[in-house]
């Protein structure tokens, strides 16, 4: 197993966000994680990332207890993290972005990591120079994975990656996703677009409220009654006219 959360709670202050939160995701798989907004999903990931410090339980990536680590720390174990709402640096270059990502890394992996981000989004080697802060979202969407990716993660968690973009990049970014773990990353996702993130995991985990109710293959989550009328009604309500 790659990453075993075991028993999980997690705290802000004295409010408890996760309650006794289990999930197991083996090298190599898509992890949908969904749920409403509150639900706990970012606050799942932030545990994993160390920039919660508060929780209790067990995250174990490779059989070690990172859980409590310094955030730095465990992106330099291979967890990275790819935040809601993107957040590139605005005021700098899409080039100087993705140095930021590779900040760990020496410098040939940081060169490496450029050619890597430029064959994979060739947009962001045509704006190399240009300022973050006047790319699209969907182009942000892309430099925020780039980013992200300049360390080589053995594990990427995407945060929303279709939050506010068009249909088409949405498309576009879930294409990427599903090349992305071609490649051999193990992906967690999370995600309010609950049809397309069931589409592409191998298994999906519902939270509700801050504890897991529900897990099983994505094919079969895209299938169960109860979810669907939960997470996926849009798809299965009929036009109303
Ligand atoms: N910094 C914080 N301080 C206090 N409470 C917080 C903080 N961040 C999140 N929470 C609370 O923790 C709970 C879980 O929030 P979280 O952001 O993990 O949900 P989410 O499922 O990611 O929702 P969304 O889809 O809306 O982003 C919510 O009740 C939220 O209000």
């Amino acid at each position: 197993m790659l990453l075993q959360v075991n028993h999980l709670d997690a705290f802000y202050g004295r409010l408890q966000a996760l309650w006794d939160v289990s999930v197991e995701v083996e090298q190599g798989e898509i992890i949908a994680l969904i749920g409403s907004n509150g639900a706990g999903k970012s606050t799942f990931l932030k545990s994993i990332a160390g920039s919660i410090k508060h929780t209790s339980g067990e995250i174990l990536f490779n059989d070690r207890d990172i859980r409590g680590g310094k955030p730095s720390k465990i992106v330099g174990s291979g967890i990275v993290m790819c935040p809601e709402g993107r957040q590139v640096f605005p005021r700098l270059s899409v080039r100087e972005n993705l140095r930021a990502g590779g900040y760990l890394a020496g410098k040939e992996q940081v060169e490496a990591g450029y050619e890597r981000a430029y064959s994979r989004f060739p947009v962001l080697k045509e704006r190399a120079s240009q300022y973050a802060g006047t790319l699209s979202g969907g182009e942000q969407q892309m430099l925020a994975i780039a980013r992200a990716l300049m360390v080589a993660p053995t594990l990427l968690m995407l945060d929303e990656p279709s939050l506010g973009l068009s249909p088409l990049f949405t498309e576009k970014i879930f294409e990427i996703i599903a090349d992305i773990q071609k490649e051999g990353v193990t992906i967690i996702l999370v995600e309010q677009n609950a049809v397309m993130a069931l589409s592409v995991a191998h298994r999906g985990y519902v939270i509700q409220n801050g504890r897991i109710v529900s897990t099983d293959t994505g094919a079969n989550l895209l299938k169960n009654e109860d979810i669907i009328s939960q997470y996926l009604g849009s798809r299965t309500k009929p036009a109303v006219r």
